[in-house]
């Protein structure tokens, strides 16, 4: 119970996650699963989602279990329709009671390195991928009843490097702080989950491309595996929270952005408001030296690639 609503329990309701073949998304998948929940995954590459729906084969728990997993590109909005009408049918049309909007991913680099293509492909593939899903949902005639997305803590605040990316994130803070309020109107519960690293197959491949300095000054956050940032996403959801964070550093950043958005805690809101006003501000003048620092190298970076 917390503040006298009861937490939310999976089991039995049908919980579609994008995203669902790898990372984070495959983690919750896993844990929703083991909940006895009926788990639709969907992905685009077929040989992970077959691999994914074998691991969650794993975790049944009761014959009855419908797990199920479908193969479309959801940043498109046809698709993301035809993604959700699919795992629909299999339970005999019904819509699906909680959408985890998991699907992202993450191409960083210097802006002066960004042109049209590249700019519009991460609002496509971190926005759009998400925001699809929830508008098909929202026009179907019985709507879900919850819609849990998924940011980053690159949505309270940023820093070199992310400008393919963090608007994107900040595109989806928005959608979900506008659909918490118009989709009072249908009863629906919007959630959006801030994590900061997860050691997921697709940070090992963002890593690939990210300049140096956004890596050293990442170094600080160790990053959590995605069965972890999963139990965080899940605990947030239970307790009716709309801003899940999980984590200590995370909830500084989220109070700090919070503005008019619901409190989690007041006692506890109140003390990382003040850790914060204090922490925040040492901790971004730190990043802003290094960064100053990081300039000489930098001018070599643009000089051996040719770049004005
Ligand atoms: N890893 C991190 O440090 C952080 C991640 N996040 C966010 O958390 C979420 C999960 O991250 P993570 O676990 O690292 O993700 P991964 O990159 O490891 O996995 C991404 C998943 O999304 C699917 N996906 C990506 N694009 C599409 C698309 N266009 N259509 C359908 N499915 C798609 C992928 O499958 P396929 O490619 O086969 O389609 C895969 O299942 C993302 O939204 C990410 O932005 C936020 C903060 C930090
Ligand atoms: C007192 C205050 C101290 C503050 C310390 C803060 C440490 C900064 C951590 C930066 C984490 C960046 C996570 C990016 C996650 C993400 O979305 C990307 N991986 C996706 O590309």
């Amino acid at each position: 119970m917390f503040f006298g609503k009861k937490s939310w329990d999976p089991k039995g309701k049908h919980c579609y996650i994008t995203g669902g073949s790898q990372g984070l998304g495959l983690a919750e998948a896993i844990l929703l699963t083991k909940r006895g929940a009926h788990v639709s995954i969907v992905a685009r590459d077929e040989k992970k989602l077959s691999a994914a729906l074998s691991e969650l084969e794993k975790h049944r728990q009761s014959p009855d279990q419908i797990l199920a997993s479908y193969s479309f590109p959801l940043n498109e909005a046809a698709a993301s329709a035809a993604a959700l009408d699919a795992a629909a049918a299999r339970h005999g049309g019904r819509t699906p009671d909680a959408l985890f909007l998991c699907a992202g991913s993450s191409r960083p680099g210097f802006f002066i390195e960004q042109d049209e293509k590249s700019l519009r492909e991460q609002m496509d593939g971190v926005y759009w991928v998400q925001a699809f899903t929830a508008l098909a949902a929202v026009k179907r005639e019985v709507k879900p009843s919850k819609i849990v997305f998924v940011s980053s803590i690159l949505a309270m605040f940023s820093f070199v490097g992310y400008t393919p990316y963090t608007p994107a994130k900040f595109a989806i803070r928005g959608l979900a702080e506008t659909l918490r309020s118009e989709l009072i109107l249908y009863g629906v519960d919007v959630h959006i989950y801030f994590p900061a690293t997860i050691l997921s197959p697709g940070y090992e491949d963002e890593n690939k491309c990210k300049p140096q300095i956004t890596l050293k000054l990442e170094e600080t956050d160790d990053g959590i595996t995605p069965e972890v940032s999963a139990e965080h996403l899940f605990n947030g959801v239970r307790k009716g929270q709309f801003h899940i964070t999980g984590e200590i550093l995370s909830d500084l950043f989220r109070v700090g952005a919070r503005g008019a958005s619901p409190w989690n805690n007041v006692f506890m809101d109140l003390i990382y408001g003040f850790i914060g006003n204090i922490g925040l501000v040492i901790w971004r003048r730190g990043v802003d030296s290094t960064i100053r620092g990081h300039t000489e190298e930098h001018k070599k970076y643009l000089a051996d690639k040719n770049i004005q």
